[in-house]
C-alpha cells in the first residue's frame, strides 16, 4: 500500500469531519463526513483547505485566524484552534486539530485535520447559544473543547456576570455526559448544616422536621456534571468535607450510615482570585489544587467590545421588543462603558432601554445614565494630554462638545440646560468649532 493509500484508510476511520493537507494547504485526501458538511466540493490534488472552509483564496492566517497548519509546521507538533467556518449549516464555530502525519523515518509527510462542529456557541443570535466572535472568545471556546473531551476537573475565572454558569453549561453540553443531569451548587451562603443536607440528602429522621428521606444533589448529579458556583465562598470548615468528597467521590446521607458514591464531573467558578485566598489563608491549597485541573480564563465584555454589537442584537431579539434597534450613536456610547456587570448588566441595559424608548429607534438618550456618564476613551486622551501637555480651555471645549456632538440623541434645549448655557450659547459655540449635533 503506498502512503496515499494508507492516509485515504486512516481518514474513513474517523468519525470527525477530517483532510489530510500538504503544506501548501492542497488537500490529498478525504472523509465522507468532511464532504457533507462543507457546501464547496473537494477536489484532491487541487483544492485547499481555506478555500473549502472559508471560501476564501487566501489562508486563514491572512484574515486574522490563527492557522494550525504554520502552528504544527513551527513546532512539529499537533496544533489546535477555533475557527469560523462556512458550512452547509451557514457560519458555524469548528474547533480544528492538526497533527503532522510521519513516515517510519519520522519524515513529516503531510497534516492530518480533524474538525469537531461546537454547537454550544454562535458567531451571530442563536437561541440557546453563547454568541460571541472576537478573538477573546474564539480563544475561550478552544479550553472549553478541550476540557470537554476529558473528565478533568475545570474551574472557571471570571468577573460577575462573564458567563460562568453558560460556560459551565456548555462544558457539560460538550461532553460525553450531556445525556445525563447538569447540576448547580451555589455555595455562597450555604451554612454548615444546609451543605451537607444539601449536597449528601438526609435519612429521615435525621433530623426534627426530616419526615422523609431526600436525595442530595451530589446523588442527582450521578454520571453528569456538578457545577460549583462560587467555590471561594465554601467556608474554611466545610472545605475539608468537599475534598474528601472530591477526592473520594464518596459521602454519607446526613443520618445515614450506608457509603454512598456519585460518579461525577466535577467544574467550579470563581469570580475571585482563588490563589489570593489560598496565599491569604482562606482557601485550602489542597483543595485548590484539586479544584483547578484545568483553568479557564473568561474576559470580561472590557476584553472583548468587538462582540457588543452581536450581544445586543441577540438580547433584543429574544426579548419583548425586537422591532426596537439601537442607534450607531447608542452602540457607540455602550462600546464606551466599562460594564462593571458585564454580560448580565449589558443584557439588563438593553432591556431597560428597550422599554424606555419610546420609538422604534433606541438612542443614547435612552440608556440608563450610568452608561450616558461613563468615561469615554476620548475623555481618558484629554486627561492624558492634560499630563503631559497643557490644552488651552477653548481646545478643551471644543474637544469636549465635539464627543457630545457625536454621541448626544436628546434635544438642543435639554442639552443646553444639562451644560448650564443658554441655547443661543450653545449654537454660537457649535458654529465657532464648526460642530453639528447629530
Ligand atoms: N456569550 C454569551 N452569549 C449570550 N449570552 C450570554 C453570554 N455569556 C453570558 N450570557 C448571559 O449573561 C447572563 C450572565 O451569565 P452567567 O449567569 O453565566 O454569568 P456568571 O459569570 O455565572 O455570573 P455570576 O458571577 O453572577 O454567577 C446570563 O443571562 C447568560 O445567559
Amino acid at each position: 500500500m503506498n502512503n496515499t493509500t494508507v492516509v485515504q484508510s486512516m481518514i474513513n476511520a474517523i468519525d470527525k469531519p477530517a483532510i489530510f493537507i500538504t503544506p501548501d494547504y492542497v488537500i490529498h485526501a478525504v472523509n465522507q463526513a468532511y464532504r457533507e458538511t462543507y457546501d464547496a466540493d473537494v477536489i484532491l490534488g487541487q483544492s485547499k483547505c481555506h478555500q473549502i472552509s472559508h471560501h476564501s483564496d487566501q489562508p486563514c492566517d491572512k484574515h486574522g485566524e490563527e492557522c494550525p497548519l504554520l502552528q504544527c509546521q513551527s513546532t512539529n507538533r499537533a496544533a489546535s484552534a477555533v475557527h469560523i467556518h462556512s458550512t452547509v449549516q451557514g457560519k458555524s464555530y469548528c474547533d480544528i486539530l492538526m497533527k503532522p502525519i510521519k513516515d517510519n523515518s519520522g519524515m513529516v509527510l503531510g497534516f492530518l485535520e480533524i474538525l469537531d462542529a461546537i454547537d454550544y456557541a454562535s458567531t451571530e443570535s442563536k437561541k440557546g447559544t453563547m454568541v460571541g466572535q472576537s478573538a477573546p472568545f474564539k480563544q475561550m471556546l478552544n479550553r472549553i473543547n478541550r476540557a470537554s473531551q476529558s473528565n478533568i476537573a475545570v474551574l472557571l475565572q471570571g468577573e460577575t456576570g462573564s458567563g460562568k454558569e453558560l460556560v459551565a453549561k456548555a462544558v457539560h453540553q460538550a461532553s460525553n455526559r450531556n445525556d445525563k443531569p447538569f447540576v448547580v451548587i451555589e455555595c455562597t451562603g450555604l451554612s454548615e448544616n444546609l451543605f451537607e443536607s444539601e449536597l449528601f440528602g438526609y435519612e429521615k429522621g435525621a433530623f426534627t422536621g426530616a419526615t422523609s428521606s431526600k436525595k442530595g444533589l451530589i446523588e442527582i448529579a450521578h454520571g453528569g456534571t456538578v457545577f460549583f458556583d462560587e467555590i471561594g465562598d465554601v467556608p474554611m470548615n466545610m472545605q475539608v468535607k468537599l475534598l474528601r468528597l472530591l477526592e473520594t467521590q464518596c459521602y454519607r446521607a446526613v443520618g445515614g450510615l450506608k457509603q454512598k458514591r456519585s460518579d461525577f464531573r466535577l467544574v467550579s467558578a470563581s469570580h475571585k482570585n482563588l490563589l489570593d485566598l489560598v496565599e491569604k489563608g482562606e482557601f485550602r491549597r489542597d483543595l485548590y489544587y484539586r479544584i483547578a485541573g484545568f483553568p479557564i480564563y473568561l474576559p470580561s465584555l472590557r476584553e472583548r467590545y468587538d462582540d457588543i454589537p452581536t450581544l445586543v442584537n441577540h438580547f433584543i431579539k429574544y426579548s419583548d421588543y425586537k422591532h426596537k434597534k439601537f442607534s450607531s450613536n447608542a452602540l457607540t456610547l455602550l462600546g464606551r462603558y466599562a460594564f462593571p456587570g458585564n454580560i448580565r448588566e449589558l443584557k439588563n441595559i438593553i432591556e431597560q432601554s428597550a422599554l424606555i424608548a419610546n420609538e422604534d429607534v433606541i438612542h443614547s438618550s435612552d440608556l440608563p445614565e450610568s452608561v450616558q456618564l461613563s468615561r469615554t476613551s476620548t475623555d481618558e486622551t484629554i486627561a492624558v494630554k492634560l499630563n503631559t501637555e497643557l490644552m488651552t480651555l477653548d481646545d478643551m471645549e471644543c474637544a469636549y462638545l465635539s464627543q457630545v456632538c457625536e454621541q448626544y440623541a436628546g434635544s438642543p434645549a435639554e442639552l443646553a440646560i444639562t451644560l448650564n448655557i443658554s441655547v443661543r450659547t450653545l449654537y454660537r459655540k457649535l458654529q465657532r468649532y464648526g460642530l453639528k449635533l447629530s
